[in-house]
């Protein structure tokens, strides 16, 4: 008998070789969230979700998904999903011939999502699926992740190649299904603040090892952006846990953390200076987790950050 308590990885390790990219995890994840995965390239993170899913196995530690392992644990594995980034199918697939075969490997297959979702990202249905774009590949895996209604659904990347408008779609179409059918999601993402709003935990992967895992709204409530000239943001962050900087110019704007009462907020409004609530893009990039190629949009010049957020961790 299964339990919805979720994912329990205990001491889990994977080395490739001699390179061990997976060091020691532990990591509670209860069902029916959905989590953002994130890091930078390397991190871990396909590493992490294909373990999960036994598609790999670890060299050391332990995983349980709803109380049991998923080691060659067919009733455990037929409540997950997870296409890979690089998914291959047979050489003579098509759309048509995968939805029908997909019911007989996902007990909760919805076949409305299927097709609409097929229809919504306008997807080929007689064309082999070898032949099929990278943004193409993209939307029916999203398709069949979604459509799978699997309990556990992991999606890693999921919108590589997609264009903004097929992107929308994908959001709100998540949105749609898990509140249709709600169900545990975990998408490795480098597009924070575009999918935060999908986001109720963020999980964050340094170099194979998880760096913190808590929940957006307590973290986004606790951290500002102070922007206004440099004198006068300083004097406004003054007592407050300094995150990070940038300077434009004399345009400074300060990633702060702490409790903002009257008197600060008084202050700013004083001296011009705004004070806005942080995005998790901003605060991620605070944590030295992002690449450079992942920078926070809009912004520029000199940066400090200093990983000051450690207390958030769990
Ligand atoms: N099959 C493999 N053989 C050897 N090394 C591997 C293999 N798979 C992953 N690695 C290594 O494990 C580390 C973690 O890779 P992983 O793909 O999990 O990172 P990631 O966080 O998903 O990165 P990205 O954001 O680029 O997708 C990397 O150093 C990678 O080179």
């Amino acid at each position: 008998m299964t339990t919805n308590d979720g994912i329990t990885i205990t001491g889990l390790s994977k080395s490739f070789g001699r390179n061990e990219v997976l060091h020691n995890i532990d990591l509670e994840l209860p069902a029916g969230r959905v989590y953002g995965l994130l890091g930078a390239n390397g991190a871990g993170k396909t590493t992490l979700m294909s373990l999960i899913c036994n598609h790999i196995f670890p060299s050391s530690g332990r995983i349980l998904i709803d109380g049991q392992s998923p080691a060659e644990n067919a009733a455990v594995l037929e409540r997950t999903c997870f296409i890979h980034e690089d998914q291959r199918w047979h050489d003579d697939f098509t759309l048509d011939m995968l939805m029908r075969v997909a019911p007989s490997f996902f007990s909760e297959w919805s076949a409305v999502t299927a097709e609409h979702l097929a229809a919504k990202f306008r997807l080929p249905r007689r064309t082999r699926l070898k032949k099929l774009s990278r943004g193409q590949r993209s939307a029916l895996a999203i398709t069949i992740s979604l459509a799978s209604r699997a309990p556990y659904t992991f999606l890693d990347e999921p919108y590589l190649g997609l264009d903004p408008s097929a992107r929308s779609i994908f959001y709100t179409e998540l949105m749609n299904e898990i509140t249709e059918a709600p169900r545990t999601v975990i998408m490795s993402t480098h597009l924070i603040d575009e999918a935060s709003s999908l986001m109720e935990d963020v999980v964050l992967m340094r170099d194979g090892r998880i760096e913190m895992h808590a929940d957006v709204d307590t973290i986004a409530s606790e951290a500002y952006t102070v922007r206004g000239l440099a004198d006068d943001v300083t004097q406004v962050v003054a007592g407050l846990e300094m995150l990070s900087s940038q300077s434009m110019g004399r345009i400074e704007s300060a990633l702060v953390r702490g409790d903002l009462n009257g008197d600060t907020h008084a202050l700013a409004e004083e001296l011009h200076v705004s004070i806005e609530p942080a995005g998790l893009q901003e605060l991620v990039a605070a944590f030295g987790i992002l690449d450079a190629g992942d920078s926070i949009p809009g912004t520029s010049g000199s940066a400090t950050a200093q990983p000051a957020l450690k207390g958030v961790q769990s």
